[in-house]
């Protein structure tokens, strides 16, 4: 290690080269990573952010708080332990090495006069009873400092790392705690001793730990080490590939095939998959598109890279998991590719454990397949809990050109067990598809993007399948299967996103091509970002979409602005709540010219509004057949400036939905006016819920009996109306060349209409359907009514 140790005080140079002669022996591996301090003297340290930072902007420039940064501040202020806390490989260490380091440089912590850096792992060999003297002197303090150090606690930092494999976890309640230094005491009782203040009070300390519930200190402070995030992922591969066209090819395929996994934030993830790729690059192969093609292509590597001629026995230890010294002493000069060895070997203290979790699952995988095991839901049962990909490797393993290379290398797989997984996978997948739980339809097509087969998904996904539950809530990964087996389906009904809660931009860019796919998209009740908008609405001028359900998606004005820009070419809009502020965006959509069918059901359209609306009804590009209006406070004024825009001659509307618009009695004197001054082109007039009543329904009815009048559909739902109106309702039926539908739904009719209408509809030969369902009628005119087959009741 180079560090310049010119410029250093004496103590500091002790320390810190004791620190370095500390750090064990370390070689870089391709799945254990660089070793820190090659990463942080070879320049190659990319300072990680903190949650806060993330939160704000996720591209962080310079100015944003960087962990280290935070670290720095916390130490200078009230706090006096920082607990740095995140998963394997996240960069805890390189974090805590780096920390010394700059102290060691005087760049940083200068308020410190002292540095201890001890690693848990190494500590937990150190067998009996242990003072803090002696410890420090493990450390190789010399006798003549340590008064010092005890004398001016404040001056002393102590970092403690991996502090998660430590065999007893501190506890200060399950022990006495120590407060003389000379005093020799179990190792675990040394570290809670010092961690929680009774040794070496006034000390500064700072842990790292893979995440652990119950972890308190006084006066301490928690920090989420984050890993890798896109900006720290790009600037890591640039590092490492010095040609910035390569990183760039790496990183790309890199961020499409695995990006969407949490466990790419890891720095030593990020590590192998650089390394595995610069192998395979260099070679001329091609680079993995599945989590299990990567893992192949790092087996086949590692495997090739030993002096080891038992191979398939190393895999069948390995992942049968025989993690003790009587197995491992045959291979003894192959597993440290694989495993972490702590302890002395020849001791039974000796501790053997995984460097990357994926690879033990996967090894795992691969031994399912070696030779006849057990079956395959016996080992899922048997792994519950403790594993995440399992499933996913053996999917991925199950497929001829995934494992492929692998066989070449250590035989040809086992056919029962690919059969009994296909088996399994096949009965589990059939069940689950048919059931409504959408986690479990979410890891039917992880699985499927994993085995990377269109055949499969064709086979998997039948048309008895369930595929139009809701996937509300789509994690990234979710996004990215669903978009792979809509893409292998070639089409996909209904995508139904009912009730997402956080649609991203991130989300939206992988779904996007499920979604241009997709005849229908629900968003209903879900919370889209503006950066999603934007993707939904290029995905919908590429696609087939025909209807978009936004209906309580609150989307405002500013995104509908930007999904309207995707709108031009798209047949359907259906609900979503906009206001005035919309309405130059709406109008513009409108009259494009290229939209077929318009729905702005349930939105908040007031009769400015209908101002815009009209005009756009009036002007030259007006295309549209279809207009939904429901649900919309239109008010009289609004409605009536509305129908002139629709007396307009040659205005194309046929269809126009005006339901629960509170509209009016001169409202529907001017509608009937219009179905019958020979100008309209109407044919559907949905008007329910509008409490008119027989004086204002009237004027439809006069409408219907004019021979002008085109109309074939009319909804009067609930518009109040009773018997009073059934003469002018059967006049005109019986007038009437077109009207084949007629809705009187939740109306005031009672048994005296019956006969009446029972006759007209007998009579008429258009009519094709009257709804009377939810009117006044007792039981005794039921049986009448089921005579005739035209009234629904
Ligand atoms: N900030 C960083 N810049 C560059 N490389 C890094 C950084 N952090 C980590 N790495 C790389 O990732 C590897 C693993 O990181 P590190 O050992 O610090 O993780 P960890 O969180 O301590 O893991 P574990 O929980 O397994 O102990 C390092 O060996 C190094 O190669």
């Amino acid at each position: 290690a180079e560090i310049s140790l010119q410029a250093l005080e004496p103590m500091r140079t002790v320390i810190c080269l004791l620190f370095l002669y500390e750090l064990p022996s370390r070689i870089s591996t391709l799945l254990g990573g660089d070793p820190p301090i090659s990463v942080i003297n070879n320049n190659k340290y990319i300072t990680q952010v903190t949650p806060e930072a993330q939160v704000t902007d996720r591209n962080v420039d310079d100015s944003s708080p960087s962990l280290d940064h935070a670290i720095h501040t916390a130490l200078s202020g009230q706090s006096k332990t920082v607990i740095l806390m995140g998963p394997e490989g996240s960069g805890k260490t390189t974090t805590l090495e780096k920390l010394v380091v700059d102290w060691a440089k005087g760049e940083h912590l200068q308020n410190f006069s002292y540095v201890f850096y001890f690693r848990v792992r190494v500590i937990n060999s150190l067998e009996g009873a242990l003072s803090l003297e002696t410890l420090m002197q493990h450390h190789h303090i010399p006798p003549e400092s340590m008064p010092l150090v005890l004398q001016k606690p404040e001056d002393v930092l102590c970092v403690f790392d991996d502090l998660d494999q430590y065999k007893v976890f501190p506890d200060p309640s399950a022990h006495t705690l120590c407060s003389d230094p000379s005093q020799a005491v179990s190792v675990s009782c040394l570290i809670a001793s010092l961690l929680h203040g009774s040794l070496l009070k006034g000390a500064a300390f700072v842990v790292a730990t893979r995440p652990k519930e119950s972890l308190e200190f006084p006066n301490s402070t928690r920090m989420e080490v984050l890993g890798f995030l896109k900006p720290q992922r790009e600037a890591y591969f640039n590092g490492f590939f010095t040609d910035p066209a390569t990183a760039n090819k790496a990183l790309t395929h890199m961020e499409r095939t695995l990006g969407f996994y949490d466990f790419c934030t890891s720095p030593r993830f990020c590590w192998t998959v650089c390394s595995i790729y610069k192998i395979l690059m260099d070679a001329g192969a091609e680079l993995p598109e599945t989590l299990t093609q990567l893992h192949v292509d790092i087996l086949v590597h590692l495997i090739q890279a030993l002096n080891e001629a038992r191979v398939r026995e190393l895999v069948l230890a390995l992942g049968r998991m025989e993690l003790d010294c009587f197995s491992f002493h045959r291979f003894l000069s192959s597993v440290g590719a694989f495993l972490q060895v702590d302890g002395d070997l020849d001791s039974d203290a000796c501790v053997f454990s995984f460097t990357s979790q994926l690879m033990q699952e996967f090894l795992l995988a691969v031994c399912f397949f070696l030779d006849k095991s057990e079956g395959v839901e016996k080992m899922l049962e048997k792994h519950k809990g403790h594993v995440k990909f399992l499933d996913l490797f053996l999917s991925g393993l199950s497929e001829p050109v995934q494992r492929r290379p692998l066989e070449t290398l250590l035989e040809e797989f086992n056919s029962d067990q690919i059969t009994d997984f296909k088996r399994w996978f096949k009965s589990s997948s059939e069940e689950t598809l048919k059931g409504c739980y959408k986690h479990e339809h979410h890891r039917c097509f992880h699985l499927l993007h994993q085995a990377h087969s269109k055949k499969l998904v064709k086979e998997i996904i039948t048309p008895s399948a369930q595929t139009g539950i809701s996937y509300g809530d789509l994690s990234l990964q979710d996004c990215v299967a669903l978009t792979y087996v809509v893409t292998c389906l070639g089409e996909m009904e209904l995508l139904n996103l009912y009730g997402t809660r956080d649609f991203t931009k991130e989300k939206a860019e992988a779904l996007a091509p499920a979604m241009s796919l997709s005849h229908k998209i629900f968003f209903s009740g879900s919370s889209l970002s503006t950066g999603a908008v934007s993707h939904l609405a290029s995905a919908l001028s590429r696609g087939i979409t025909k209807e978009l359900d936004l209906s309580y998606a609150r989307l405002g004005d500013e995104k509908f602005k930007i999904l309207c820009a995707g709108l031009r070419d798209c047949k359907l809009l259906l609900a979503c709540r906009l206001t005035e502020a919309s309405c130059d965006e709406l109008v513009s959509v409108l009259t494009s010219g290229a939209s077929q069918l318009y729905v702005l059901f349930d939105s908040e359209l007031t009769g400015a509004c209908c101002r815009h609306l009209t005009e756009a009804l009036m002007s030259e590009h007006w295309s549209l057949t279809e207009l939904e209006l429901s649900v919309n406070d239109l008010g009289q004024e609004g409605a009536l400036l509305l129908c002139q825009g629709l007396s307009q001659t040659g205005c194309p509307l046929e269809k126009l939905g005006l339901k629960r618009c509170e509209l009016t009695q001169p409202v529907f004197k001017e509608l009937g006016s219009l179905l019958k001054s020979g100008t309209s082109r109407l044919k559907s007039l949905i008007v329910g819920i509008n409490k008119v009543g027989n004086q204002g329904v009237k004027h439809l009815w006069d409408a219907v009996a004019h021979p002008s009048c085109l109309l074939e559909e009319l909804d009067v739902e609930m518009t109040d109306l009773t018997d009073a109106c059934v003469e002018d309702l059967c006049a005109a039926v019986r007038a009437s060349k077109t009207l084949k539908i007629l809705e009187l739904r939740n109306n005031s009719l009672t048994d005296v209409s019956v006969p009446a209408l029972i006759q007209v509809m007998q009579d008429s030969h258009n009519m094709q359907e009257m709804n009377l369902k939810y009117n006044d009628f007792s039981d005794e005119v039921l049986d009448m009514l089921y005579e005739c087959d035209k009234i629904r009741y």
